[in-house]
């Protein structure tokens, strides 16, 4: 202890070893009407993997099986959750705080170009405003009576995913990616932040890990052969599922029908959400 010790460990610098360490506390609250059961992030280390049609397949999967679920489009720069499920109308908000869109199968959405006037719009802001219009999205928007929130966070390890994992309940995050080889490092990449930031990685899914031929049902490598199992042995995480190249899930997300997609990929996630 230093001789000029005012037991304040706050204001002293001295790495001494009567020192406690209180760890800031950056948690929001959400908004006082809100309530929601479970929150996952899904997570990337790169970009253009899936994972917003990640998300998006989750939401509707958990809303078929009869939870009502919500999207929180985190992807503040690339948001692409509205246009997936078609919304053309803008949010509203009340004097309370604002309000999510419904979608047609009734999965609330909030995202900024539910905000924006015109959603080419770009948003060109610094990063520490990003991540506190994501904490708005957290602690103004009336999440009213959700059973699971997916969070689509943008890409990579920088300020706005930091920002949902200190700042959000989030109760474990799912890994999206792709069969690259690239891929093993940034996956390793999200796993560390995950376990730094102390938060359960629920599982990963490959997206594109291979294309089925609609004649012969023969499955073809894409993107090169998968090395997935041995990166989740690596990290003791389970492969939650492997999703195919199939262009009839891009023209949904192009045509804004994602929450009639065909396809029961997901349901090992959905099973072990419910539990
Ligand atoms: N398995 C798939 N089959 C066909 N198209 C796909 C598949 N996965 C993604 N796509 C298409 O690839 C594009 C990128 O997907 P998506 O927006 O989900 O990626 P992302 O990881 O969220 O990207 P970003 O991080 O840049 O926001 C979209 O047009 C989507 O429809």
């Amino acid at each position: 202890m230093s001789e000029n010790c005012n037991m304040n460990c706050n204001s002293c610098g001295v790495d001494c070893t009567e020192r406690k360490t209180t760890k800031p506390d950056f948690s929001v609250q959400p908004h006082e009407l809100s309530c929601i059961k479970k929150v996952i992030g899904i997570v990337s280390g790169k970009g253009g993997v899936g994972k917003s049609l990640a998300t998006s397949l989750l939401a509707v999967t958990m809303n078929r099986r009869g939870y009502n679920s919500a999207i929180l489009d985190a992807d503040i720069t690339g948001p692409s959750i509205p246009k997936a499920f078609g919304i053309k109308e803008k949010a509203m908000g009340n004097e309370l705080g604002l309000l999510p869109v419904k979608t047609k199968t009734g999965i609330d959405i909030m995202s900024i170009n539910l905000l924006l006037n015109n959603e080419t719009d770009p948003v060109v802001w610094r990063g520490p405003i990003i991540a506190g219009t994501v904490k708005q999205f957290w602690s103004d928007v009336i999440w009213n009576d959700v059973d699971y929130m997916f969070v689509d966070m943008p890409p990579g390890t920088g300020d706005v995913p930091l920002t949902v994992f200190q700042s959000l309940a989030v109760d474990g995050i799912i890994i999206v990616t792709s069969p690259q080889e690239l891929v093993s490092m940034i996956v390793s990449k999200a796993v560390k932040m995950a376990e730094m930031m102390n938060i359960p990685i629920l599982g990963i899914v490959e997206n594109m890990s291979y294309f089925k031929c609609p004649d012969c049902d023969k499955e073809y490598p894409i993107f090169g052969e998968s090395h997935i199992e041995e990166l989740a042995k690596e990290h003791k995480i389970p492969v939650f599922a492997k999703l195919p190249i199939d262009p009839k899930l891009a023209a949904a997300c192009d045509k804004g029908m994602i929450e009639l997609f065909d396809g029961n990929w997901l349901d090992p996630i959905a099973d072990k959400l419910e539990k």
